[in-house]
Parts: structure tokens; C-alpha cells; sequence
């Protein structure tokens, strides 16, 4: 059966994205999953979305990884799947909507999407490194000079390793270049390799930066583009946390399946 659907990119992370509304959708397929998001036989994407209806919510988002695997939470997926509501005519320029992590507020800003991000409880000191939950599990090292780093080789020895290698994590690494700024690259878990933007390991960044003392709003580099995060900080707690930044469709198809 031919299946439609929607190509977008938020910061160079790309989702395939299928209007599930009608649940025609086989979400239990991971093969089929797995197949749409390969970029050789496939659409390719780092992750598949659905969006469906929900009777308390204007959307609820359904996020795959690219093995085929339901994910936890995505934040740029997050940002695309309110582009995509809005381009449906779901919403208008406010969306309020269930992830796997939870409900989650959003709005539309010209290019930008502002994504609320649930409430975050304290972190892990691990050696140098940290260890919190962003609706994602993100371990997070702080690095000189990042742009230079085998972030493949470095993430997998982490992800793999044996307090990670069974539920995985994924790995960022983190550069400050000045008072506002960091430069994040990340190795994703589900992906098994490096993404050009994580949402959720961008919001781990800043809060880990935040917590040494770092001002809110930070801003964020990655390889795909610019993001910007802020929050409050609450005892060793953060609230009111926003990630900030693009998503745009690329193109629309229908592959056979
Ligand atoms: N790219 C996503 C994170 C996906 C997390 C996923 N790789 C997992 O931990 O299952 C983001 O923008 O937040």
C-alpha cells in the first residue's frame, strides 16, 4: 500500500512525518519503520512521526527512531510535528500537545518554533561529566575543541559501555565559545550515529551549563544550524524551559511500502 508523507528538518535533524489522524498508519512494524527512514532504500530520516488525534489535545506525537524503535521524547521532532500541525490546519500559532514524555505547549513565531520543555529534577555527576533526563537520556562531557572530535568513535564508546549498552543514551559534547554561547555535536542513540542536531541534548547542554553558572537564554551551535534555550533555575531543579529554533518542510512523496 503507497504511503504519503511529509519530509522536515529542524537544525539539520530530519523526520519523515505522516498525517496519522485516520490511524491507517501500521505503527507496530519496526521493519517498515526501520525502512522508511533508511537514506539508501528508503526516504531516509534520522526519525518517523506521526501525528494522530487525541481527545484532550490538539495532536499527539508518536516518535520513532530510525531502527524502528517507539523513542522517548524528540525536541526537534517536536518543532517539526507543530510546523506540520499548523500546515494541516490542526492549530493555529499555539499548539498544545502530548509527546512521550507528556503534554507540552508550543507556539509558532515566524521561523521559529518556541517548545516548551517539561520541568527537569537535578542531574548526575558522573567523573568531569553529567548524566540528566530532558524527556531523552543525555550524558553530557565538555570538550576544548569540539569541531575536531570523533564524535562517533567517542559517543559509541560511552553509549556502549556497561552501565549504558542496555537502555542506551545519547551522547553530547559540549564547547563553551563564550559567556552566551556553546557549540553542541551529539551521537544519538536509535540513530546509532552522529545527528547534525539533537533538541533534547541541545536543552541538556544548556541546563548542565546552566548549573555551573551559565545565564539563561544560552545559545546553541550545532552542526546543522543555531538553536536557543532558556529556563529557570529552581534549587537544583529547572522550570519554564524553552528550546528555540527553526523547522521547515522540505518535500512531500508517497513511497511504496
Ligand atoms: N533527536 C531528538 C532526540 C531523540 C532521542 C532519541 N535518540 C532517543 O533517546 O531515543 C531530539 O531532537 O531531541
Amino acid at each position: 500500500m503507497p504511503i504519503s508523507f511529509y519530509k522536515y528538518q529542524g537544525t539539520g535533524n530530519d523526520f519523515v512525518m505522516v498525517d496519522n489522524r485516520k490511524l491507517t498508519f501500521p505503527a507496530t512494524d519496526e521493519a517498515l519503520v526501520k525502512h522508511l527512514c533508511d537514506r539508501r532504500t528508503g526516504i531516509g530520516a534520522d526519525g518517523l512521526i506521526l501525528l494522530q488525534d487525541h481527545p484532550d489535545y490538539d495532536f499527539e506525537m508518536v516518535y520513532f527512531n530510525a531502527d524502528g524503535r517507539l523513542g522517548s521524547m524528540c525536541g526537534n521532532g517536536a518543532r517539526c510535528t507543530v510546523r506540520f500541525a499548523r500546515h494541516l490546519g490542526v492549530i493555529e500559532d499555539v499548539a498544545y500537545f502530548l509527546a512521550a514524555d507528556g503534554e507540552h505547549q508550543a507556539s509558532v513565531e515566524r521561523d521559529l518554533i518556541h517548545l516548551k520543555m517539561n520541568d527537569v529534577e537535578g542531574m548526575e555527576q558522573i567523573g568531569n561529566d553529567y548524566y540528566l533526563n530532558t524527556g531523552s537520556p543525555h550524558y553530557i562531557r565538555f570538550v576544548d575543541d569540539v569541531e575536531n572530535l570523533d564524535v562517533y568513535e567517542e559517543g559509541r564508546a560511552i553509549r556502549y559501555n556497561n552501565r549504558f549498552k542496555a537502555e542506551g543514551t545519547n551522547v553530547n559534547f559540549v564547547q563553551r565559545l563564550s559567556d552566551t554561547e556553546l557549540f553542541v555535536r551529539t551521537y544519538e542513540r536509535g540513530v546509532e550515529d552522529e545527528t547534525l542536531s539533537c533538541g533534547t541534548g541541545v536543552t541538556a547542554a544548556a541546563l548542565v551549563a546552566g548549573m555551573l553558572g551559565m545565564q539563561s537564554p544560552i545559545k546553541v551551535k550545532v552542526l546543522g544550524g543555531n538553536l536557543e534555550v532558556s529556563f529557570e533555575q529552581d534549587g537544583d531543579g529547572f522550570e519554564q524551559i524553552y528550546l528555540i529554533g527553526p523547522a521547515k518542510q522540505v518535500f512531500t512523496g508517497t513511497i511504496s511500502a
